[in-house]
């Protein structure tokens, strides 16, 4: 749901002259946008006895699980930022032959100006690479391929950033794939100037490490129907030479692919 925002604010003019940014809808509803609400969900219902990824209750022991099992993992380093809400770090996520083998699916031909991102579908979906993350999450998660968002890498320039913004959209509880329940953000290179991915409201920040994940809940454990706001979060500047590049992997709470594309967005 990446939407080009033409009226983008940026902090601080001087360090973003020639900066762009990102965003997505956050899906404040007009009247307007109601009405297409009620079409769309008149048109893409979820289909009746869908099993959710999280029940109430069910987020921490996901995410209690998934810090254990990665703590046994040899090479991996677990860092708990906060478990209210979840909010963790990954070092080592991604081996080295899965980084390469991400960065070659990314490629060059992103979308020049605002918008540096781009989904892997199509063969990307298909390649190993993406096929050994969705394989990792599966694992860890417990969950299958159907419940994730087709991987999106995103890239920043010098003096490019994203402003605070939170990954699932109010309007997705109502659609037929729910909310974005978790977001695995996973860095393809290591930023030494700025860069950080940063959770204003936590007070914590992550620095972009090759082959780090970030991992955070979205939504509220006792009731994975409302979104956690507690997690908005926002890209700082990069401001240094080197080009950041990540990936964002979206867990929902219901089926995606199935519904992909006509009802998800
Ligand atoms: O680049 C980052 O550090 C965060 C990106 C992000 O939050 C997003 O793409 O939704
Ligand atoms: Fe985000």
């Amino acid at each position: 749901a990446a939407v080009d925002v033409d009226a983008q604010t940026c902090a601080d003019p001087e360090t973003c002259a020639d900066a762009e940014t990102r965003a997505y809808d956050e899906g404040e509803d007009d009247d307007e946008d109601e009405d297409e609400d009620t079409a769309q969900r008149d048109r893409c219902a979820r289909e009746e006895g869908s099993i959710p990824l999280v029940e109430a209750g069910e987020l921490d022991a996901i995410f209690e699980d998934m810090v254990d099992e990665l703590s046994e993992e040899d090479e991996v380093e677990v860092t708990v930022l906060s478990k209210d809400p979840w909010v963790i770090y990954v070092d080592n996520f991604l081996s080295s032959e899965m980084v390469d083998a991400l960065l070659e699916e990314a490629g060059d031909d992103f979308a020049p100006s605002k918008d540096e991102t781009k989904f892997c579908t199509g063969d990307c979906a298909e390649s190993k690479a993406v096929q050994d993350v969705q394989d990792r999450v599966a694992y860890l998660v417990g969950l299958d391929e159907e419940y994730m968002e087709f991987i999106q890498f995103v890239r920043y320039k010098k003096g490019q950033y994203y402003k605070k913004h939170h990954d699932t959209n109010s309007a997705y509880v109502n659609m037929p794939m729910g909310h974005r329940v978790m977001t695995v953000f996973m860095y393809l290179n290591t930023i030494e100037d700025g860069g950080e991915t940063s959770f204003p409201d936590l007070n914590l920040s992550v620095k972009p490490v090759r082959g780090r994940a970030v991992i955070w809940a979205n939504v509220k454990s006792s009731n994975p129907d409302d979104r956690d706001l507690r997690t908005m979060h926002e890209a700082l500047p990069v401001t240094g030479d080197v080009v950041k590049v990540a990936a964002n992997f979206w867990l929902y709470q219901y089926d995606y692919r199935s519904y992909w594309p006509e009802c998800t967005g």
